[in-house]
């Protein structure tokens, strides 16, 4: 087996073990999170009283598929923990996430979380954001303009596809350009920025959101807490 699988597997095992038993938790999105599902799933069998707010339409399926219980985000008041997976961190615990193209929904429920967890295999530990090409949904209607505004910060965003002709749509019906700024010095000032252009919903950098990270490195995991 590969080792960002095992890796992977590790940081969401580990990441089960913040979760009590009455808790509302955000489940995130992505590979690592299904194994952090799986992981779950087992604890729910053995008792462990949970419920479950999916960020994706996909989390919400397999969740349910593993006996997961779900409830709906607008019934509830309070998310206890959230357990989501990135692409990116740096050392302030900056994340590029949307590789999965959930990343709206996900900064909802993250957001609205007392605690954030972020699951990763060691590989998406960077000193900087700006490698892995930066997410951002945005309005189908007149995307290609939306696309000229960004291109102006310097960079080629790209419109996701499933295929040659198939446009990716995301779980909220919109489009996601990926782009590759390369080197981002101030993440949250270039979110700022691109948030006020029109036609722009989110983007995918998670600001000073994460208060946990845990990263699987070779079968192990690491787990690191923000200095307040
Ligand atoms: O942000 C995300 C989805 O929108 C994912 O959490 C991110 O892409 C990491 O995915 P994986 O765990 O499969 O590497």
């Amino acid at each position: 087996m590969d080792y960002s699988v095992i890796n992977k597997r590790a940081a969401g095992a580990a990441a089960v073990d913040y979760i009590v038993s009455g808790m509302t938790v955000g489940l995130g999105s992505g590979s690592t999170v299904d194994y952090m599902l799986d992981k779950l799933a087992e604890k729910v069998k053995e008792g462990l009283k949970v419920q479950g707010v999916p960020t994706s339409k996909k989390t919400e399926k397999l969740a349910k598929h593993l006996g997961i219980p779900i409830v709906d985000f607008a019934t509830i008041t309070k998310v206890d923990l959230a357990i989501d997976g990135a692409d990116e961190v740096d050392p302030s615990f900056h994340l590029i996430k949307g590789g999965g193209g959930s990343l709206v929904r996900e900064k909802i429920v993250d957001a609205n979380a007392q605690q954030l967890i972020i699951i990763i295999d060691e590989t998406k530990k960077v000193p900087q954001l700006g490698t892995y090409p930066l997410p951002i949904e945005i309005v189908p209607f007149g995307w290609q303009k939306t696309a000229e505004a960004i291109a102006a910060f310097g960079v080629e965003p790209k419109l996701r596809k499933l295929s040659e002709q198939d446009v990716f749509v995301s779980d909220n019906g919109n489009y996601i350009l990926d782009c590759p700024f390369k080197l981002i010095e101030d993440p949250h000032s270039l979110h700022q920025q691109l948030k006020q252009l029109v036609g722009v919903i989110e983007t995918g950098l998670f600001t000073s959101m994460a208060d946990i990270v845990i990263a699987g490195e070779e079968g192990k995991v690491e787990k690191l807490t923000k200095e307040k």
